[in-house]
């Protein structure tokens, strides 16, 4: 894994360019922090990368970024090597509207069928399959399919999609395609009782320890910039319905109702028993995973 080897020499070469590498997910799940990086002025000091949470997760797993969200299975299978921002995730404790599963037949018929899963997903479709094989009780033959819906739907009666694509599907394509959809967030609540975190803000460990002030400083910008996003949510809601393909009431519910942003002991809970539920050497990383924190107080 030369990448991995390579990491804290890109690290270093970085933080000498006076701008850590962030990563942001480019969806519309988080355009709150976008919004606040952009109106706070913070998005010129990062030099940020917009781009689908599984190529972040790589990015950052690889040190090609030095702090990003990560979707929370690579998370758990990088624990070691990264440090997690308290008090910010990408979750829900209820249907969360974009980590959906969609069926053209009941959920107990999928046993041995097709099931089409998003390839920028790491983590949802690993709860689709722990719901499906546990809360069911079937087994559907899963592949990866780009997140195309009519292309996931040729190949599959029922297919995992998340993001703005999920949003698309359940909000204007289910009618054309005929399936039902199912919150896997809201599955996820009514089998636990717990929030579920799909993705973590986390830092390589090692840009942590030579550069903890600033960690820290991109860690309150991003507390800031979603703060700002709320105060000012029925603007950015209306702006954003502009280019948007869902109305400003929509996108507020989306953001007020079904997206979780926070981090802190009900969504660690949350995460701590979804790694109990899937970790393993299959899942590459331990039941019980050591999770570090940033220490905001002092060097992290
Ligand atoms: C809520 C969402 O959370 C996401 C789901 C992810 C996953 O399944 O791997 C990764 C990052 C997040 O974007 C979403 O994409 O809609």
């Amino acid at each position: 894994m030369t990448a991995v080897t390579d990491a804290p020499a890109l690290a270093a070469r970085a933080a000498d360019a006076g701008r850590p590498r962030v990563g942001h997910i480019d969806f519309l799940n988080c355009l709150p922090l976008y919004w606040g990086l952009a109106r706070t002025g913070s998005l010129l000091d990062l030099d940020l990368r917009r781009d689908s949470p599984e190529r972040l997760s790589d990015a950052l797993v690889a040190g090609e970024l030095d702090i990003s969200a990560i979707s929370v299975m690579e998370y758990l299978r990088h624990a070691e090597d990264l440090v997690v921002l308290p008090d910010i995730a990408v979750g829900a404790d209820g249907p969360v509207m974009s980590c959906l599963l969609l069926s053209k037949v009941p959920l107990d018929q999928l046993d041995g069928v097709p099931l089409a899963c998003t390839t920028t997903s790491r983590t949802t479709v690993r709860l689709a399959e722990l719901l499906l094989s546990e809360k069911i009780g079937v087994r559907p033959e899963y592949f990866s399919c780009p997140p195309d819906l009519p292309t996931m739907m040729a190949g599959a009666p029922a297919a995992v999609v998340i993001g703005d694509a999920a949003l698309r599907a359940s909000l204007l394509q289910a009618d054309t395609f005929g399936f039902q959809v199912y919150d896997l967030a809201e599955m996820w609540r009514e089998w636990t009782g717990l929030p579920f975190v799909f993705a973590v803000f986390a830092a390589r460990r090692e840009f942590v320890a030579e550069h903890a002030a600033l960690v820290r400083e991109v860690h309150a910008g991003f507390l800031a910039s979603r703060a700002l996003f709320l105060d000012e949510i029925d603007v950015v809601c209306h702006k954003a319905a502009r280019w948007a393909e869902f109305d400003a009431d929509t996108l507020k519910r989306y953001y007020l109702s079904a997206l979780d942003f926070d981090l802190g002991d009900r969504q660690l809970a949350g995460l701590r028993e979804f790694a109990r539920r899937v970790g393993g050497s299959a899942a590459g990383f331990p039941a019980d995973p050591g999770i570090h924190l940033l220490d905001t107080e002092r060097a992290g």
